[in-house]
């Protein structure tokens, strides 16, 4: 799907090479006894320490037995409790020891014990079923599960209405609130995200964004407004053809069931013309906004000259919803009102509203090339989930912290403290942190490459983890059974490579399958949404996000300017 995934990996990984090449001395050797070590559930616990050459390796995992009994006493003591209360006076530093090496019968010990965990989730549906029969009005939200928008209502509401920070003011006016009496012969400036793959020959590979902006225009010209719709693509410098919007025009077309109209300018006497011939119930795309380099610098002259062609604005852009440019930000302050498209919405009710109100146990997944580019999502997310699944390569920087052989995996030498710090701080928050137990390891980065499992613990020199291997799959994936609510950002290996796909493959058709029965699952993350595509089940997950780098920042707790810039919803008395 991203053409540029390979050489992404491939560059993050030479240039990890590079960094390893400097930091690694090269006396460090691991001996056969310490490579035949296989790792468990990665200790959580600081009294793990960090093996010398001259000392036997001593892992500690949890005992889940014991962590069972615990979580079950500690829920039928405080049923109102929350799960990550309760998980985390479960993994108190009494349910915690140390073992030799863990064993094959430990690993399948761990696997018995994470299956009995479903039990749980009887307490976040009858928490639920109580909400839903609660008299709260929905504000503009339109939730799958109104539990979600249940709380950012009731938030809303115990601020006097007055949105003060993170979620609460992410609660903002709809477009749905707009009828045919708000609408009818009305310019209506939409910003979508039309940001679409597209191959040499100008057609488009991937159209789930030009679906995705559908339901909101489709409201706009059924209720007679005259749609004036802008977009950008890629990220031109000045006028490029090949970064014109031009090959939308036929599939927008087909979708809406009319003939949309591309205007060849953004702003100027051109685009007036067309837009003073608009019919109501019309569409007129304007060309590619990033034409103009006044959007990206968020010049207010341009974003008044953008909201002049109308007299509402929406914005449904939410894959650009991070950045405040003329299109997204500027033009708000210059047409009222302004509000969210229902693709806003939906992004907002789920990346927002399963963080905040999850039904539990609430499990994240994160992988994905490197620690640094997800501290803040796993930071954030140690804060809300019950249990944390690692792959991908940021989980070689984890292993190097506990002292593990990676041979030549990508390792951010300059983050094995943090790693640490990670581990103790899911710890001390009592969430379940998983890193594999196994690895698929091959002989260098290409696609061709020779490979084999291994355990964790067991990277020779010269070989590199590219995936997570079959008993990590299983533990995750038992894992998972146990959730009702899981996100998912960041592949699991290097998928691009047929070879290295197994695990994210995996547990993508672990997602479906949980969608399946129930669980909310959301996928962010441009390469975990390429994943789920290439195994054929987006359609059946909860929610596959439209934005990766504003999932992300979502995930991280960060406010996108695009949504904050709109008018607040107005509270619902009750
Ligand atoms: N073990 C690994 N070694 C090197 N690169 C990896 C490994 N596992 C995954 N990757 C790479 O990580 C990249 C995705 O990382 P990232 O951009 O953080 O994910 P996302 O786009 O889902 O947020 C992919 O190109 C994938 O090949
Ligand atoms: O494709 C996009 O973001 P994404 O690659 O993070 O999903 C959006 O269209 C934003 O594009 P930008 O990152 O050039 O601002």
């Amino acid at each position: 799907m991203r053409s540029s995934t390979v050489s992404k990996a491939s560059n993050i990984f030479n240039l990890s090479s590079t960094i390893r090449e400097i930091h690694t001395s090269p006396n460090h050797s691991h001996s056969a006894s310490r490579q035949r070590l296989s790792l468990s559930l990665l200790s959580l616990s600081d009294s793990h320490p960090l093996p010398n050459q001259n000392q036997p390796i001593y892992l500690v995992h949890i005992n889940l037995s014991l962590f069972i009994h615990t979580l079950f006493f500690a829920l039928s003591l405080y049923p109102r409790q929350s799960n990550n209360a309760a998980m985390a006076s479960a993994t108190a530093p009494t349910t915690l020891s140390l073992l030799p090496t863990a064993t094959s019968s430990s690993t399948s010990h761990i696997r018995s014990s994470l299956l009995h965990l479903s039990p749980t989730s009887s307490s976040s549906s009858s928490c639920s079923i109580s909400l839903r029969s609660s008299n709260i009005r929905r504000l503009g939200f339109s939730a799958a599960d109104p539990l979600f928008a249940h709380g950012v209502a009731s938030k809303v509401r115990s601020f006097g209405g007055k949105a003060v920070r993170g979620v609460v003011s992410m609660a903002k006016k709809s477009v749905g609130d707009l009828t045919a009496a708000d609408l009818k012969g009305k310019k209506v400036f939409v910003r979508a995200d039309l940001n679409v793959p597209l191959d040499d020959n100008q057609n488009i590979t991937d159209d789930t964004r030009v679906r995705a902006a559908v339901p909101t225009i489709k409201h706009l010209i059924q209720n007679g407004a005259k749609v004036i719709l802008s977009s950008h693509l890629g990220r031109p410098k000045g006028v490029t053809p090949k970064f014109s919007l031009a090959p939308l025009v036929p599939r927008l077309s087909e979708l809406l069931g009319i003939q949309v109209v591309k205007a060849d300018d953004v702003i100027g006497p051109e685009v007036e013309k067309l837009v003073a011939s608009l019919p109501d119930g019309s569409v007129l795309l304007l060309e590619n906004v990033r034409f103009y380099k006044e959007e990206e610098k968020n010049d207010p002259e341009f974003a008044k000259k953008l909201a002049s062609l109308a007299e509402l604005y929406v914005n449904d852009a939410f894959g650009t919803a991070h950045r405040a440019h003329a299109s997204t930000e500027g033009v708000t302050k210059f047409l009222k009102p302004s509000v969210a498209g229902f693709l806003l919405q939906k992004e907002l009710d789920y990346l927002v509203g399963a963080v905040s109100s999850p039904k539990r146990p609430f499990a994240a997944i994160v992988g994905g090339s490197k620690v640094s580019s997800k501290i803040g999502v796993i930071e954030s997310l140690l804060e809300k989930v019950d249990i944390l699944l690692l792959g991908g390569g940021m989980i070689f920087t984890f292993y190097k912290a506990q002292g593990l052989p990676v041979g030549s995996s990508l390792v951010e030498e300059d983050k094995l403290g943090l790693a640490t710090t990670l581990l103790e701080k899911a710890k001390a928050k009592g969430v379940s942190l998983l890193l594999p137990t196994d690895v698929v390891i091959a002989d260098k980065f290409a696609p061709d490459a020779n490979s084999k499992i291994v355990p964790a613990s067991g990277i020779p020199d010269g070989w590199m983890g590219l995936d997570i291997g079959p008993d990590s799959i299983k533990t995750f994936n038992d894992a998972l059974d146990t959730t009702k609510t899981v996100i998912w950002n960041g592949p699991m290996g290097v998928f691009e490579f047929d070879k290295f796909a197994v695990g994210t493959e995996s547990i993508a058709k672990k997602l479906a399958e949980l969608s399946g029965k129930g669980v909310t699952t959301i996928i962010g993350g441009g390469d975990s949404v390429a994943a789920v595509e290439k195994v054929g089940v987006a359609a059946v997950m909860s929610h596959i996000s439209t934005g990766g780098g504003a999932s992300l920042e979502l995930l991280e707790g960060k406010q996108l300017p695009g949504v904050l810039a709109l008018d607040e919803a107005t509270p619902v008395p009750v």
